[in-house]
């Protein structure tokens, strides 16, 4: 391990709710052909009740508890993509953790543009029913701080989904010590079909039943 950057084997997608986590880290271990983890969908996995239903019996420091025991677990994982939920920065361990063996990305969008993905959904018990494009502003305001160290920062207000996902492909792609390029595709004979196949490792494949779009 010459290199700290080899030490760096995740990719933990961060950000505020609605900004495309989820969706965006699927699609982006797919795309790698990582394994995929949604931070969220591992809280309802282990705990086996959705979130509403944790902040409705337990509430909300039972959640934050259950997701610090979901941060320490990915932080063990092997190359392997990341949605992590919007609230899992706030707590610092967390982070470290995350940021240890991962490089951290920043999802971002303009307020307005967050209201419009998240007010109508019911799943998340920090969007009430009632939420304006201003209560969402002043929530990111006080979250900014804590999602300030990421080594990159994508807006998403703009973009759609692959373009964020190519855009994520060209920062990846462009750092050195590390091999982020998309594995082949195999072709119908089974056999693969692109020239840099020799020089990359066969990495798992991506279950996407196990995820989860917010
Ligand atoms: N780049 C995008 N452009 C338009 N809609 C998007 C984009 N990214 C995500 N969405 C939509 O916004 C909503 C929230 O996305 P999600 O991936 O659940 O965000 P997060 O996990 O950050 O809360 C979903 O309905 C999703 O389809
Ligand atoms: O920002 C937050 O505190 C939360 C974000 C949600 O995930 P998404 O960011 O995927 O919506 C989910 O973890 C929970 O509802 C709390
Ligand atoms: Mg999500």
């Amino acid at each position: 391990m010459n290199d700290k950057r080899e030490n760096k084997h995740n990719i933990v997608l961060i950000g505020f709710m609605g900004t495309g986590k989820s969706t965006v880290g699927k699609k982006l271990a797919a795309r790698l052909r990582c394994a995929y983890l949604d931070t969220d969908a591992e809280v309802e996995r282990v705990t086996g009740l959705t979130i509403p239903q944790i902040f409705d019996r337990f509430g909300e420091v039972r959640f934050r508890s259950e997701e610090s025991l979901v941060a320490q677990k990915v932080a063990a994982m092997e190359r392997t993509i990341v949605s992590t939920g919007g609230g899992i920065v706030l707590n610092r361990a967390n982070l470290e953790a995350l940021g240890s063996t991962g490089i951290l990305i920043r999802l971002n969008a303009r307020p307005e543009v967050i209201w419009s993905r998240v007010a109508r959904r019911t799943h998340r018990p920090l969007i009430k029913k009632d939420i304006t494009p201003e209560d969402i502003e002043h929530m990111m305001a006080v979250r900014e701080p804590y999602y300030g160290c990421a080594d990159l920062d994508v807006d998403t207000s703009e973009r759609t989904v692959p373009e964020i996902v190519e855009y994520i492909l060209d920062f990846l792609n462009r750092r050195e010590g590390e091999d982020w390029r998309p594995l082949p595709e195999e072709t119908e004979e089974g056999k693969v079909n692109d020239e840099n196949a020799d020089d990359r490792k066969p990495a798992d494949s991506t279950d996407d039943s196990d995820s989860r779009t917010g």
